[in-house]
């Protein structure tokens, strides 16, 4: 493996990913801007989190998808690749997201008990979610006038309704499927959800490093959406 000076000079780029559902989508995005990483990465057996990439040149990370913006927000990895979901619901000052990159599509969307019966009858104005994204969708009910009273998921939200934890739920939205097993229908989509590129903003102006791989991501997403 070789190095190049830039690395040498300043370590290893950082470049954090999610492990879940985007990762199977944006390793060839990232392979078609030079980023491979090594091959104990696709080794189910190996425990590691922090891998290297083929050149030596940089680390990559593979975390939990919020956690891929709170490292790049405080600059514990430079770059990485995680859904708008997750980059609107922290909002970080820090944190850019430069490239749309046209993978992971889904929405976030509310969705309750397609049985009326199971509806709560709860007050108009004073409803409760159970979401993993208590951000988005207290701004999303309060611009309708609406205090959402927020339960904090990690997963599984669309059990809560008909277990009588919150009569609503927010939460990410593809085929559909999902919400139909579980006996919800969604009722209001938030926002359209695609996969980024982000960039933590010091090291976007410091490391030209940084720079170039942006430009590289945003050449090739302009190809593909040609
Ligand atoms: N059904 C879906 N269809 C398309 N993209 C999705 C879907 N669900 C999630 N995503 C995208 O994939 C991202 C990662 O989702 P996922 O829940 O698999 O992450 P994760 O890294 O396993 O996180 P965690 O372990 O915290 O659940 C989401 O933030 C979203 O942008
Ligand atoms: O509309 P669908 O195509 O059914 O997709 C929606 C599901 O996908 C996501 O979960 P995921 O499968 O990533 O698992 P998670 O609940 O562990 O996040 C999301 O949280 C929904 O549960």
């Amino acid at each position: 493996m070789t190095q190049t000076a830039d690395t040498a000079r300043s370590g290893p780029l950082t470049f954090a990913i999610p492990k879940g559902r985007i990762l199977d989508e944006a390793l060839p995005v990232m392979a078609d801007a030079g980023i491979v990483p090594e091959a104990a990465f696709h080794d189910k057996l190996d425990r590691s989190l922090s891998f290297a990439d083929e050149t030596g040149d940089m680390r990559i990370l593979r975390v939990r998808a919020f956690d891929v913006a709170t490292f790049v927000a405080f600059g514990a990895a430079q770059m990485g690749i995680v859904g708008s979901d997750v980059v609107e619901e922290f909002d970080y000052s820090e944190l850019y997201a430069p490239v749309d990159l046209g993978i992971g599509a889904c929405r976030l969307s509310v969705a309750e008990p397609a049985d009326p019966a199971e509806q709560g009858s709860g007050n108009a104005s004073h409803l409760r979610v159970a979401t993993k994204y208590p951000n988005l969708t207290s701004r999303y009910f309060e611009k309708q006038g609406i205090q959402a009273e927020c339960i904090k998921l990690n997963g599984a939200m669309e059990l809560a309704p008909s277990i009588g934890l919150a009569g609503r739920i927010v939460d990410l939205v593809s085929t559909g499927g999902t919400l139909k097993s579980n006996g919800l229908v969604e009722t209001k989509v938030i926002m359209q959800v695609s996969a980024r590129l982000i960039v933590n903003r010091a090291a976007w102006k410091t490391d030209p490093r940084v720079a170039a791989l942006v430009e590289r991501f945003r050449a090739q997403a302009e190809r593909e959406a040609a």
